[in-house]
């Protein structure tokens, strides 16, 4: 027991003076982590492959049109997106030296935004360190210092850009040129509207490669964005816009079916279609090029009104039931006789009966379906979203059923023609 204070400051340590940190909180060395959320360099990223596609995001009409909402973000404080990194953390790789460049930090960011602490000092070198009094040789104009100030006028060396001597860009520094390169900005194909969502890296995002066996005979899947459209030395391929709008139940899948053509993936939480969604891919068949601007219409009762919308003008409509549920199969059936009443007169008509990989619990039977089709001439195929059953295949078939730009000339198509009415003959009254 301390007899006196003295004694018991000295037992117990020295009484903290006022303004020093508490000692159950001594100042760290190392940088402090991010508050959570808070991440200055990236942006929210948007949540699964729906991203864009699905509620919220789906062309002008849907809600929120643009990409889709982003998830919730961790809450830490009134704004976490907003929120600066603490003083000195640096959610980024530690920096690494990068050859005579130094002093531009490799993986400084993404893109070279100055995320991070400043340049450091190079470290020491390892070997012997150089002898100070040893002497350079210097031209006999350089003067005895080398510094270049002491340089006649006349005997300094002026260098242009790109002139003999001097430093090509790729050169100037590896790092420098790797920040002029890396990044997520790479650009999309011109032609293709940008995604919606936040580029996945990895192999689901390939379309088929040209002569891909999951290409099938005759077309191939072209991503446009990393290939070129047009081999060197080849002709140009004529290209096709066709509209193509998906009706069907809520439910059946007609999203997924557009997911895994255009993105060649599958979300089993995906939502439900607000209003329409939109995407597009460019695909070769034959010597043209055909590029679906595809319209995903929502399935509930409450959006049907806008349907017209979508099918008005298409070349193909895709009609989606979903096997194990015998009344979306039903409601297909409505679906062809409005497009019979209202549709355009020549719209090729395909049927695709999907989540066929459920065989177990089928309700609706392939022969059933498969006669129904036939008896209105429709395209029928069994799909499989989530399996990548026949989902290519449909788009293939619709390709192949539409006339070619050659068959079809513009003269002879279904639009308007506007012509000169015949001027009336003069009458004269005497
Ligand atoms: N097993 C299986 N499930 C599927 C398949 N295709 C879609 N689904 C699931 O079916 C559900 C509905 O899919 P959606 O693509 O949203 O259906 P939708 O027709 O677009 O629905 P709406 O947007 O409301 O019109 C989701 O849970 C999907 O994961 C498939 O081929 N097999």
């Amino acid at each position: 027991k301390p007899r006196n204070t003295q004694e018991l400051h000295t037992r117990r340590g020295p009484r903290p003076r006022r303004g020093a940190p508490a000692p159950s909180d001594p100042p760290s060395p190392l940088p402090r982590p991010c508050a959570p959320g808070a991440n200055p360099t990236h942006p929210p990223s948007w949540d699964g492959p729906g991203g864009g596609v699905r509620a919220g995001g789906r062309g002008p009409w849907g809600e929120g049109a643009g990409p889709r909402a982003p998830s919730p973000a961790p809450r830490a404080g009134p704004s976490p997106l907003s929120r600066p990194c603490a003083r000195g953390a640096n959610p980024t790789p530690p920096p690494s030296w990068d050859g005579p460049g130094g002093g531009v930090r490799a993986g400084g960011g993404a893109g070279g935004r100055g995320a991070g602490p400043p340049a450091l000092a190079p470290p020491p070198r390892a070997g012997p360190a150089p002898r100070a009094s040893r002497r350079r040789w210097l031209p006999r104009w350089a003067g005895r210092s080398g510094d270049p100030a002491s340089v006649p006028r006349w005997r300094r060396r002026r260098r242009r850009p790109g002139g003999r001597g001097s430093v090509p860009a790729a050169e100037a520094g590896p790092s420098r040129a790797r920040l002029a390169t890396d990044g997520p900005g790479r650009g999309l194909a011109s032609g293709q509207p940008p995604p919606l969502r936040a580029p996945r890296p990895g192999p689901s995002r390939a379309a088929a490669a040209p002569g891909d066996a999951r290409a099938g005979p005759g077309l191939s899947l072209l991503n446009l964005g990393r290939r070129r459209a047009r081999a060197p030395g080849s002709r140009a391929m004529a290209l096709r816009e066709l509209k193509v709008c998906l009706l069907g139940d809520t439910g059946v899948g007609k999203s997924s079916i557009v997911w895994r053509f255009v993105e060649d993936s599958f979300d089993p939480n995906i939502n439900p279609t607000i209003g329409a969604s939109f995407m597009t891919k460019t695909v070769q068949y034959q010597n043209e090029l055909h590029k679906f601007l595809i319209w995903d219409t929502a399935g509930q009762e409450r959006f049907r009104a806008l349907a017209p919308m979508y099918y008005r003008g298409s070349a193909a409509a895709i009609i989606v039931y979903d096997i194990t549920k015998e009344e979306t199969f039903s409601t297909l059936k409505n679906w062809v006789k409005e497009l019979r009443q209202h549709g355009p007169p020549n719209i090729v008509v395909a049927i695709a009966g999907n989540k066929c990989d459920l065989i177990d619990v089928r309700e609706v039977m392939e022969r059933d379906a498969k006669d129904y089709a036939d008896s209105i001439h429709a395209i029928f195929v069994e799909t499989s979203a989530k399996n990548a059953i026949n989902i290519n295949e449909l788009f293939i078939e619709i390709s192949r059923r539409i006339p070619s730009a050659d068959a079809n000339p513009p003269s002879g198509g279904k639009g308007f023609k506007l012509r000169r009415q015949p001027s009336e003959p003069q009458r004269s009254c005497c």
